[in-house]
């Protein structure tokens, strides 16, 4: 609640005492806080494996950035993004809701390497409204986590489907992935989208048909 709160991991901005209190579940994580000085040691190893020497001047500091790095991109690892779906508003307007081009930053779990781009997110009401602000917290926070894609995309669909309850729910997220761009096959242009309908917005072609054509319309 006060202003003294302590920030969940280094680089965090935020001052939302709903988002700080979703984030400083990171002492009841399932698998434990983020081990700083494990991962600093990992971090030693393989710059000795890669043929570098960790103690050269230039990354002194590097297992410790790196560890912070984690704790700050790893941090959805440790927050339940629910939290952010709690509070509603009662709107008798049924229509579709969309936010589009909520921009994010993951890490696929096949090679921990950044996967970045735009999640849209629309949902048809039940009665009920939440913040347009939420949807892109939950966003972020389940974006914070190793993962593929098509999870990221899921897991959102089934928050919001599952905690506010409505009619409907859809999912795009398009993204480009640095694995795919910057090793291996290297197409950087390669843009991969996926998306996740749920209840009406699945069922009903023209509610669908009408999602798709908002998430996915660039005019
Ligand atoms: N379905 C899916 N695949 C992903 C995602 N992120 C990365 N990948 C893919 O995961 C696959 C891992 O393939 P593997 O053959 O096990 O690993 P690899 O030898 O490093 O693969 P290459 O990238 O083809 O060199 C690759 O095809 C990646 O493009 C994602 O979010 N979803
Ligand atoms: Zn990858």
């Amino acid at each position: 609640m006060s202003s003294a709160t302590p920030k969940p991991y280094p680089g965090c901005d935020d001052d939302d005492p709903v988002t700080l209190a979703a984030l400083a579940q990171l002492a009841a994580a399932p698998f434990g806080p983020v081990d700083h000085a494990r991962i600093k040691n990992a971090v030693r190893e393989i710059l000795y494996a890669v043929g570098e020497d960790p103690d050269r001047e230039g990354l002194q500091e590097t297992p410790d950035r790196v560890a912070r790095m984690y704790a700050e991109v790893f941090a959805g690892l440790h927050t339940d993004p629910a939290v952010f779906l709690a509070k509603t508003f009662t709107q008798s307007a049924d229509e579709l809701v969309l936010v589009k081009d909520i921009e994010f930053a993951s890490c696929c779990e096949h090679h921990l390497l950044p996967f970045l781009g735009k999640a849209h997110v629309g949902y048809l009401p039940d009665g009920q409204v939440v913040g347009l602000s939420k949807l892109a917290r939950v966003v972020d926070a389940v974006a914070r986590r190793p993962q593929v894609q098509e999870r990221m995309t899921e897991t959102i669909a089934d928050l919001v489907m599952n905690e506010l309850k409505p009619r409907g729910v859809g999912v795009v997220v398009e993204a480009t992935h640095s694995c795919m761009s910057i090793r291996g096959v290297r197409k950087p242009g390669a843009l991969t989208v996926t998306s996740a309908v749920r209840g009406l917005v699945k069922t009903n072609a023209s509610t669908r048909a009408e999602f798709m054509s908002l998430a996915l319309g660039r005019g």
